[in-house]
């Protein structure tokens, strides 16, 4: 299976997909890794792993969202993908180009969906003083961040946290989890109907852990 990897930053969440294909525990192939920002980190990670990479610049391109897409499309074409995984793409796509991918296309978003869905959920979520926060892998449908929930992990917050060490916290959850994912869709083909799996993980010390492979 052929998995097309589409990021706008560090890619810290591509490089453990990356390190667990290279370890033999996702049996499928990063065809690709593509990014809407040029000098991404996560294109250099691609290019030390081997890997095809492609940019798509969205900054001052002058396209329209659905242009934007309409080109993306035809670079994702070149690789048939068989799954198109958002590790960070910080772009919201059109209506038409989900629908096309709709089903094997997943994203990883940094709150316990269906709170706080968009940008900035750390911030929002110490804000609102809440008690916990977490990760959530879900199929990408046109409605932004509201897409069948496939695996969540939970991290407490503790009063002395702020948005770096929070943030911190949750992608430590973020690198167990969506590995596991793409496992699972390319091993037994996920589909839109299966229901969320919550890793109901009780809290634990700021240190984080490890959620159940
Ligand atoms: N149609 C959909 N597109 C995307 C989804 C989705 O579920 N449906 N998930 C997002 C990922 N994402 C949060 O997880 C997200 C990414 C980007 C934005 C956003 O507001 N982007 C702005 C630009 C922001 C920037 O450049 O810093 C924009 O595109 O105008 C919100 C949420 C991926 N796309
Ligand atoms: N709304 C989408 C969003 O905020 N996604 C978040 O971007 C980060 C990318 O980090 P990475 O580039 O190191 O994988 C991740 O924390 C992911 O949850």
């Amino acid at each position: 299976m052929k998995i097309a990897v589409l990021v706008s930053g560090n890619g810290s969440n591509l490089q453990s997909i990356i390190d667990h294909v290279t370890q033999g525990k996702i049996p499928g192939e990063i065809c690709l890794v593509l990014s809407n920002v040029v000098g991404a980190y996560g294109l250099e990670r691609a290019q030390q792993a081997g890997i095809a990479t492609e940019i798509l610049a969205s900054k001052d391109s002058g396209l329209s969202r659905e242009e934007y897409d309409i080109e993306l499309d035809k670079v994702l074409a070149k690789y048939e993908p068989d799954l198109i995984v958002l590790a960070g793409f910080m772009r919201i796509l059109s209506y038409a180009f989900v629908k096309q991918y709709e089903g094997k296309m997943i994203n990883i978003h940094p709150s316990l969906l269906p709170k706080y869905k968009g940008l900035h959920t750390h911030q929002r979520a110490l804000e609102n003083k809440d008690t916990e926060h977490g990760v959530s892998v879900h199929f990408v449908t046109a409605e932004l961040d509201g897409g069948p929930v496939i695996l969540q992990a939970k991290v407490p917050i503790f009063a002395e946290d702020d948005e770096t060490i929070l943030a911190e916290r949750v992608q430590q959850q973020e690198h167990v989890i969506y590995p596991l994912v793409v496992k699972w869709f390319v091993e037994k083909r996920l589909t839109m109907s299966d229901g969320a799996a919550f890793l109901d993980n009780a809290l634990l010390p700021a240190k984080g852990y490890a959620a159940e492979e």
